[in-house]
């Protein structure tokens, strides 16, 4: 048995989490962190599942009295750091699915978990289709130098561009060979028109009510244009990956950044 916090069970992703725990024999919650409901239990809150288990607002004392093995966080960047942190400190193994983090950060927490000795899983995106989106894309860049990222999000979110969209573009990064990209001396008539810019790749990023999370990874060529694209429809699709993610995290010593280096 598995015994899990979740912090942010109120949130679209964390109450999905909450879901898996329910469904999975071998996962047991044994308590959650949010702002809100401190002393209640997770079954008094509306609209999640029939747990027992009880509410903390203070990470800290959370972590103490329960003794998880594994504190999964989907909150947001400051909070998703801060309990993070928290964890590998009290030797509690985090799987965060929560984006946003700078490099400095991930670089504290990896050597933390190192220094503790401790698995830790950061995985931008948990569904597997978008972990073999970046996977092609990667792949397409050493034939597809010239390349441009549309990533579609729903209008609740609050980083942009999106730790997929960051993280792709870091991956095919390690195989693109350099390259000036558009004409030298193009210039922006509307500031931003042009989207962020990761490494020299250009990247859009669109809120939309509707959307859930998708991507498109454009690769221009002579003559063509090769589009690799993954679209979430249900927070479900993130499901497999955080359950993995759970499965392997204290097998593993040290950070693990990406679902990939868990996938076979
Ligand atoms: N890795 C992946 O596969 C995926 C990652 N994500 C990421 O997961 C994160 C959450 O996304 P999503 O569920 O859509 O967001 P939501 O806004 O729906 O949920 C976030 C939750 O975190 C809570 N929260 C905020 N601050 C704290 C805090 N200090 N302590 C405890 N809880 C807190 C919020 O509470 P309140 O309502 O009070 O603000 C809210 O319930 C984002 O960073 C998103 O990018 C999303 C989808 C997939
Ligand atoms: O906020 C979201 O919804 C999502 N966030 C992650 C990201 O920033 O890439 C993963 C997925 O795209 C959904």
């Amino acid at each position: 048995m598995i015994k899990i916090i979740v912090a942010g069970p109120r949130g679209k992703m964390g109450s999905e989490a909450l879901r898996l725990i329910e469904k999975t024999d071998h996962f047991e919650l044994v308590g959650a962190i949010d702002r809100k409901y401190n002393g209640r239990k997770v079954k008094e809150i509306t609209g999640l599942p029939p747990f027992d288990a009880p509410i903390y607002t203070s990470a800290e004392q959370a972590l103490h009295e329960l003794e998880p093995d594994v504190l999964i966080d989907l909150t947001t960047p400051d909070a998703g750091y801060y309990h993070t942190r928290l964890a590998l400190e009290n030797n509690v193994s985090p799987v965060v699915g929560t984006t946003g983090f700078s490099q400095e950060q991930l670089n504290m927490l990896g050597h933390l978990a190192e220094e503790k000795e401790i698995g830790a899983v950061i995985a931008p995106n948990f569904a597997v289709g978008a972990v073999l989106m970046m996977q092609f894309a990667r792949w397409a860049a050493r034939y597809f130098p010239d390349v441009e990222i549309i990533e579609k999000h729903h209008d609740q979110k609050l980083d942009a561009p999106s730790g997929t969209a960051v993280k792709t573009a870091e991956l095919i990064q390690e195989v693109r060979s350099e390259k000036q990209q558009g004409h030298p001396d193009e210039k922006e008539i509307v500031k931003g028109s042009r989207g962020a810019n990761i490494h020299g790749m250009h990247i859009h990023s669109v809120r939309l009510p509707g959307l859930i999370a998708h991507q498109e990874v454009i690769f221009g060529g002579t003559g063509q244009t090769l589009t690799i694209r993954h679209d979430s429809y249900h927070r479900e699709s993130f499901m497999t990956g955080v359950k993995l993610a759970v499965e392997q995290v204290r097998k593993l010593n040290g950070l693990v950044y990406g679902l990939e280096n868990l996938l076979e």
